[in-house]
């Protein structure tokens, strides 16, 4: 038996530290949102009792450091699971860039798997197991778009924000999420303001989105990697109506809602950047069929 999986990237239209808890995690309130850019993740029913990786990138590792492989062996012992699954990866969401990408097939892996096992989990369930595994996890497992609170498993849903495109420029560098959280001097934060971040999408204000994006991990990630700055400035200069840089980086996103200015900075930046793509929200959480 085989099942596909869909594992869509995130972006952070807003995120925020409130302050950094004994325990070294930060307490953060975010908005995040999936997007049409997604992992293919393929499992395959294993009668042998073995978890078995497969990816050809090579920045994915395709042992028990892999999130989807960590999805796995987190439901095999928890509950007893003694068939196993070999998973493969097909990635197109960039490595180490904001874009959740090793979260995202960890959570594609946790609703598969919970339907090739017969496990019969809630999404609820899944996504507190899912918090197990990585900040970011819970979130990928509804999809859709939603306030994240404590160190970003606590999910609130969110209607799907206005239409626009969204366009993702990442430059040829990978970012450490735990090196920018621990360079953020929490003393010198400018907080975004989520509650009027969350009042524009209840009121599908596109402007008043644009108005309100914004992310307290950017300064830090600039600061290391001065070519996000270049690429802000030129999503800017192209056009954009917001710009902003997803989690810890480095990838940077800008909205727009007409086709010919998305085209003329998806052109512009091809040139400039590795990776250059146009992409709508998706709107819509995962459901369990
Ligand atoms: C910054 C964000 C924003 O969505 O995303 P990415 O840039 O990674 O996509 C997330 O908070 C990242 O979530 P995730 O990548 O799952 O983080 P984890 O694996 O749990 O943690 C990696 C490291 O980041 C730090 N960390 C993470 C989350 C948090 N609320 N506070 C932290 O201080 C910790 O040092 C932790 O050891
Ligand atoms: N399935 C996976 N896909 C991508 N990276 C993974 C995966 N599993 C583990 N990793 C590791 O997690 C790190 C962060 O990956 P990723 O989720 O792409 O970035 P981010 O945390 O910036 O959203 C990578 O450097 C990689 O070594």
């Amino acid at each position: 038996m085989k099942l596909l999986v869909k594992a869509p990237a995130k972006i952070n239209l807003a995120l925020d530290v409130l302050h950094k808890r004994p325990d070294g995690y930060h307490e953060v309130e975010m908005i995040m949102t999936t997007i049409d850019l997604a992992d293919r993740v393929e499992l395959s029913l294993l009668q042998e009792d073995k978890i078995h990786i497969l990816s050809h990138n090579r920045y994915v590792p395709d042992d028990q450091r892999n999130l989807a492989y960590q999805a796995a062996l987190l439901l095999k012992n928890r509950f007893n699971v003694k068939k196993g699954v070999s998973i493969s990866i097909e990635k197109t969401i960039p490595v180490a860039a904001g874009l959740a990408g090793g979260s995202s097939d960890a959570a594609a892996a946790l609703r598969g798997l919970n339907k090739l096992w017969n496990l019969g989990l809630t999404l609820d369930e899944l996504a507190q197991l899912g918090s197990e595994i990585g900040s970011d996890v819970s979130f990928c497992v509804y999809g859709g778009t939603a306030l994240a609170k404590g160190r970003g498993e606590f999910i609130t849903e969110l209607p799907a924000p206005p239409t626009c495109w969204v366009i993702l420029a990442k430059p040829f560098i990978g970012v450490s999420t735990a090196e920018v959280y621990r360079r953020l001097d929490v003393n010198r934060i400018t907080h975004p303001n989520i509650n009027e971040m969350i009042n524009a999408i209840g009121q599908n204000d596109y402007q008043k989105v644009c108005q309100h994006v914004g992310n307290v991990l950017e300064e830090v990630t600039l600061n290391l990697h001065p070519e996000v700055a270049q690429i802000k400035d030129q999503m800017k200069r192209f056009g954009a109506d917001a710009v902003l840089m997803s989690g810890s980086g480095p990838t940077v996103f800008g909205l727009v809602q007409h086709d010919s200015r998305m085209h003329r900075i998806y052109n512009g930046l091809r040139g400039f950047c590795d990776q250059v793509f146009a992409v709508r929200m998706l709107g819509e959480r995962h459901t369990l069929d």
